[in-house]
């Protein structure tokens, strides 16, 4: 089962709302592959015993990993939270998320800065490359529970749009948006 992704309309409606265009505009797993993510779809009961995510987590070097449940009346500072996840950033590493319940919207910034909205349910599991421009939203279940994994220590820091100059997002621009260089030598 492949996760579903689209080109997002316009509108100005509610933002957990799915935006789609008119006619719906699909985007396949591997246009997001393209602009460096990472998916995969695991079995998301038991997940202590799960073998790919831990076979991910050792591959990956994921040593860190907390569990975070968004929804309205059991996170403080609530709105705020969904507010700043909804706001265009950047980090200085790689986001990566595991859906254990409910869903969510995952907005990136396609080749042409188009918004593409990835829809994530239960067993998906992604990672959005350090230096992407995203940003997160709850869809109309309002509901979530995901795994947040990663290398370390872990530093959640968002860096607001824009950040053209953030060392991330030009190591990022340099390894999905620009076409590579040819090198030609002259006969
Ligand atoms: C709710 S997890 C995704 C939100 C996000 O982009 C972040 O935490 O930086
Ligand atoms: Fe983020």
């Amino acid at each position: 089962m492949a996760v579903k992704a689209w080109l997002m309309d316009d509108g100005e409606e509610d933002q957990r709302l799915p935006h789609h265009r008119v006619p719906v505009e699909y985007v396949p797993l591997s246009q997001l592959a393209e602009i460096g993510i990472l998916y995969w779809h695991l079995d998301p009961k038991d997940y202590e015993n799960n073998e790919q995510l831990n076979e991910i987590r050792e591959n990956r070097g994921y040593n860190y990993m907390d569990l975070l449940e968004l929804c309205p009346g059991k996170v403080e500072n609530y709105e705020e939270k969904l507010n700043n996840f909804f706001r265009e950033h950047i980090h200085a590493d790689e986001e990566i998320r595991f859906c254990l319940e409910g869903s969510g919207y995952f907005d990136v910034r396609g080749k042409d800065d188009h918004w593409i909205r990835i829809w994530i349910k239960a067993g998906d599991m992604i990672v959005l490359p350090a230096g992407i421009y995203h940003r997160f939203t709850l869809d109309t279940s309002n509901y979530v529970k995901l795994m947040r994994l990663f290398i370390g220590e872990p530093v959640w820091t968002a860096y607001n749009r824009p950040q053209e100059d953030h060392p991330a997002r030009r190591v990022y621009i340099k390894s999905f948006l620009e076409k590579p260089r040819i090198a030609l030598k002259a006969v």
